[in-house]
């Protein structure tokens, strides 16, 4: 997706210049307020920009028009191809930044946004709203393999590249998720277009001043009142949570409020630290249950309590679509990360007996599967907080071999873990959060030596940096696949296997 190699899909084309319908618009000439902070310094500059391919982050790498040698600005809510007017929100001797606000050549990958409050000036978190949903996942496509090649280095990029995976083009598909696919493949414009909206099962909101529930502006202080929350699912919309007066009362300025909707049982509301229903009854039900379909791992339906506030994966097609790839790419005979489908049972036929090391584990949800098909196995697992690993010890009940540890992942507590796992792992599973496992952890993965390790990760840049430890320390790729967990946002998950030489 570049000026050079537009992508067509079959979003509708919008012709001709246009500004941002509706509320972008708006949105436009509101960001205008959001740099004004504070008020006395006038009103933001503007600059023609072309825009060039997309770059880590959910911005796009523009030049003024009439200088294309000059200098690099991001731009947000562009596209690749695009004419755009821009105001100016950052400047620097380091970066310069701006926002699209008016589009004088549109790019046919443009569609109207499915959440016009995250456009220009508008709140983070749907960056990629404007966009149509297979372009998101080509945009993801290009910057996932920019940060390979960039901070990954040439090694870490042509081993990307070699994986039959890569294809003719080198680079690796972002694939959607259950609910996209159906709504892409249904025929159905409506719900093509709608697609990636209603599917988060969790969602955070802060009060602002004036009691209403919303946002932070993107890089900003400032929250900013929402009408609409058109990512969450539709058990979310229903609690009323922006509109309701039965709401409104609980409401104080700087309150977090996070709605949580589990597949099994009623939606949960945390106002801070007090739990309501979504009638807004105080309750004493802290825990939420959820239901992980594994059927194609020969497990069946797997059930799991947690803590209302613990981390639990957001999309709802997630929990069953990673742990069918991470399980698999963990204990299959084949190192594949890529299929989903097929007789999980067979392919993991070799699974008895197996060691396990599972890194950053959460309440479990890689944990209970891989504990139930090592039987007889060994599973060693570290997380850092505790209510997560009461959760995980919960959900683990009765699987013997299992050992769950409080504790920072550090190279040290790897090596720790190791060691008293007396003989090296035959697998190592880590989940690290954004920022990565980091060198130092890395370097001691790999010196425990174990035959495969399987790397999740939702950072396209933390990955090709741990990525590269791996390579540089004996490790070969053997498979990579990547998935839009996170549809009108620049996020997506990716989750590579790595064999030993
Ligand atoms: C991306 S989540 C993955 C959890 C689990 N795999 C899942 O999918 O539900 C990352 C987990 O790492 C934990 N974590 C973050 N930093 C950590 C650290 N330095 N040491 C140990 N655990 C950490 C968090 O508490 C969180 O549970």
């Amino acid at each position: 997706m570049s000026p050079q190699r537009p992508q067509r899909p079959s979003s509708p084309a919008r012709r001709g210049p246009s500004r941002p319908r509706g509320r972008a618009g708006n949105a436009g000439r509101r960001r205008h307020e959001a740099v004004d902070e504070p008020a006395q310094r006038g009103p933001a500059e503007e600059i023609i920009l072309a825009v060039g391919a997309p770059a880590h982050g959910g911005h796009c790498v523009a030049r003024p028009a009439d200088d294309p040698t000059g200098r690099v600005v991001f731009v947000r809510h562009a596209l690749p191809g695009e004419t755009v007017r821009a105001a100016m929100t950052e400047k620097n001797a380091k970066i310069w930044r701006a926002d699209a606000v008016e589009i004088l050549t549109p790019s046919p990958d443009r569609v109207d946004s499915v959440w016009p409050q995250a456009g220009p000036g508008g709140v983070g978190g749907g960056e990629l709203a404007h966009v149509a949903l297979p372009a998101q996942r080509t945009w993801k496509r290009w910057v996932l393999a920019d940060c390979l090649r960039r901070i990954g280095g040439p090694a870490t990029a042509q081993a990307v590249a070699a994986l039959e995976e890569a294809g003719s083009s080198g680079s690796i598909v972002v694939e959607p998720l259950a609910s996209e696919a159906a709504a892409e493949a249904s025929g159905q414009a409506r719900e093509a277009r709608l697609a990636g909206t209603g599917t988060r099962t969790r969602v955070s909101l802060t009060v602002g001043p004036d009691g209403r529930p919303g946002m932070h502006g993107f890089r900003s202080g400032t929250v900013q009142p929402l009408d609409r929350l058109p990512l969450a699912v539709a058990a979310i919309e229903e609690i009323g949570l922006l509109e309701s007066s039965r709401w409104r009362k609980h409401y104080r300025p700087g309150m977090r409020v996070e709605a949580v909707a589990p597949s099994i049982g009623e939606p949960l509301v945390l106002l801070d630290d007090r739990v309501l229903t979504s009638q807004a009854h105080a309750t004493g039900r802290r825990r939420v249950e959820e239901a992980v379909d594994a059927s194609g791992l020969g497990l069946g339906e797997l059930r799991y309590s947690l803590h209302a506030e613990g981390f639990w994966q957001i999309h709802r097609d997630a929990p069953v679509t990673l742990v069918d790839r991470v399980v698999r790419a963990a204990l299959g005979q084949e190192p594949s990360a890529a299929g989903t489908g097929g007789d999980g049972a067979k392919a993991l036929g070799g699974a008895r007996g197996k060691r396990v090391m599972e890194l950053y584990s959460g309440a479990g949800l890689f944990t209970l599967p891989l504990a139930m098909l090592i039987d007889g196995g060994e599973l060693c697992a570290i997380e850092g907080s505790s209510q997560a690993v009461g959760d995980a010890r919960r959900n683990l009940h009765g699987l013997g071999s299992v050992r769950l540890s409080t504790g920072r992942v550090t190279a040290r507590s790897v090596t720790q873990a190791g060691q008293a796992m007396g003989k090296a792992p035959d697998v190592v599973v880590l989940d690290p959060p954004r920022q990565g496992a980091g060198r130092e952890v890395i370097g001691a993965l790999a010196g425990l030596a174990p035959e495969r390790i399987v790397l999740v990760a939702c950072d396209p840049a933390a990955l090709a940096r741990d990525l590269a430890v791996l390579l540089d320390n004996r490790y070969e790729l053997a498979a990579m696949s990547a998935l839009d967990m996170f549809p009108h946002t620049h996020h997506f998950e990716t989750i590579a296997v790595l064999e030993r030489r």
